[in-house]
């Protein structure tokens, strides 16, 4: 979905002045050869998880069953392939440690030492981990507005996911206001506000340019007047090594509280599943500037390294809102731990 979003080869347009979209302008603007959102019209999402995750599912569970099927025998060797396939899969050192320790505990009292028993233990031990970040993202209506702080580095996905998270909310019943903080590029800009004109949802941007932060001040001040449930503010992408950069995000958080000593009420690190190791760095850094809340991968269902889920659930431990398996609406999921480990075992 959200071919919309597509950066590249998009013609750089002048922005409008300070713009606050309202949904009456819905059908004016709209350019009906524009590619749509796919979710526009909801998808019937008949895909099951399993085969959107199904790279990482090929370079996992796949792998793992043809291990034992080769070997029938539980020893030093097997271990050491099914050491191979998790850092292959990138889940990480520590965490293929620690998991395989605690299955060789789990078989030791059990005393068990056949294949099935080897493949139980390890979906439950994976799963134990996975549950440590299953913590559903929940609007709490006593904010109003709920403000969400999106951030990451370039082309992670964060605009598109913003998308589906605001038409999430709508379909729900919210109301949604999204702030156009991303102010590096007039494309940027212009896009959030050409789709907010056409899912009838306001967005708050300022020329290209203008600081973050006084963007998403004036998004709050506006969003607190017309009772918005939710606020999603966009940032631009920026590398986690430029200090400068993180630090303009510790000034948007300061200038939100300025509105609201409680805000940001949520900050969403926005993590592209193929990224490998350096997912760790980035939440990292972009946690030390500003302490996240919650983490979306997107992209799982590009990728065969989808374990990285469990390499972060066991370096920082924070809450993993959603998974993104794909372009439209629908394809932003809710995590669930023993879905998301059935899908990529079986
Ligand atoms: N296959 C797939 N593509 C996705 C997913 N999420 C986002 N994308 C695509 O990733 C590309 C980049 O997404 P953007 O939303 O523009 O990324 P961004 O983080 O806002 O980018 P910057 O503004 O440059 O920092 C787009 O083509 C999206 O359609 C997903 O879950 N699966």
């Amino acid at each position: 979905m959200i071919k919309f979003f597509k950066k590249k080869n998009q013609p750089e347009k002048q922005p409008a002045d300070t713009a606050s979209v309202d949904s009456t302008a819905a059908e004016q603007a709209h350019d009906q050869s524009a590619e749509t959102m796919a979710g526009s019209q909801p998808a019937q999402d008949t895909e099951q998880l399993n085969e959107k995750l199904g790279k990482t599912q090929a370079n996992f569970g796949q792998k793992m069953k043809q291990l034992f099927a080769l070997k029938k025998k539980i020893d030093e060797d097997l271990f050491e392939e099914l050491e191979t396939t998790l850092l292959m899969a990138d889940v990480g050192a520590a965490a293929t440690m620690d998991v395989l320790e605690k299955v060789r505990k789990s078989l030791k009292r059990r005393n068990l030492s056949d294949s099935d028993a080897v493949l139980a233990a390890l979906r439950e031990q994976l799963t134990n981990l996975a549950q440590v970040v299953e913590q559903p993202l929940v609007i709490d209506e006593a904010k109003k507005p709920f403000v969400i702080l999106v951030v990451g580095v370039n082309g992670v996905g964060k605009t598109t996911t913003i998308a589906k998270l605001a038409r999430q909310f709508k379909s729900q019943g919210k109301k949604v206001m999204l702030a156009a903080g991303d102010t590096f590029r007039a494309a940027a800009v212009e896009q959030l506000k050409t789709w907010g004109e056409r899912e009838g949802i306001p967005v708050m941007a300022q020329n290209t340019g203008a600081d973050a932060a006084s963007v998403i001040f004036d998004a709050m001040n506006s969003a607190t007047a017309r009772q918005m449930d939710v606020l999603i503010a966009d940032t631009a992408g920026r590398l986690h090594t430029q200090a400068n950069l993180m630090q303009e995000l510790e000034k948007i958080s300061r200038v939100i509280r300025k509105s609201d000593e409680s805000a940001p009420h949520e900050t969403l690190i926005v993590i592209d599943g193929g990224t490998g190791q350096n997912a760790i760095s980035q939440v990292r850094e972009f946690n030390n500037a500003n302490q996240l809340t919650g983490v979306v991968i997107t992209k799982l269902d590009g990728t065969p390294k989808g374990g990285v889920l469990f390499n972060l659930a066991q370096e920082f431990g924070i809450p993993v809102r959603y998974i993104g398996v794909g372009e439209k609406s629908s394809d932003l999921k809710p995590y669930r731990a023993a879905e998301f480990v059935d899908a990529i075992i079986e």
